[in-house]
């Protein structure tokens, strides 16, 4: 299985860049994961055009053969240790896995329909830089939680 995390806007604060490289470079001692980013409409920025845009641009670089597991508040919460029991079943089923973060304004109607999966990290709002962080931390975490390392206390 591969995990794809395909997200909008390029992380030029300096702010996560480095922590989502850290623990992107953890993953990938697990399994194949790439970070995909892409970029923001700024043209039509903070209007439902730039969302359907967004939303364009993130459905265009879903592989039809993939699980689309999107992350938004609204969608279905777990602990860490039922996440880790999540990502088991995605081990299982065999499918590559892209996670699809918004940007500022949130996903299209259209790439919320293609989702297989609505994911929650929590019910706040992160930002979409924020929420990129704590998607890879716990996925970092979740396999460390499968193979019984002492990482998750
Ligand atoms: C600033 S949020 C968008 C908020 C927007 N008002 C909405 O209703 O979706 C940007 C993106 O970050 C991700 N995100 C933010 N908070 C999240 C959370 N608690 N759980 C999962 N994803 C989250 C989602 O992919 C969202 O599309």
């Amino acid at each position: 299985m591969k995990l794809r995390l395909l997200a909008i806007g390029k992380d030029r604060s300096g702010l996560y860049a480095p922590a989502v490289a850290e623990y992107g470079t953890r993953l990938a001692r697990y399994v194949k994961f790439e970070l995909v980013e892409l970029p923001e409409a700024k043209k039509h920025a903070g209007t439902p055009r730039a969302k359907d845009e967004e939303g364009a641009t993130l459905l265009a670089k879903v592989d039809p053969r993939e699980r689309v597991v999107v992350l938004d508040e609204r969608g279905k919460e777990y602990t860490s240790v039922e996440l880790a029991r999540r990502v088991e079943g995605w081990l299982q089923g065999g499918r590559d896995v892209a996670l699809l973060i918004g940007g500022s304004d949130g996903l299209a109607p259209e790439v919320l329909a293609r989702a297989d999966e609505k994911l929650a990290l929590s019910r706040l709002t992160l930002a979409h830089r924020l929420a990129r962080l704590v998607l890879v931390e716990q996925l970092y975490r979740a396999f460390t939680i499968l193979r019984g390392e002492p990482y998750h206390k």
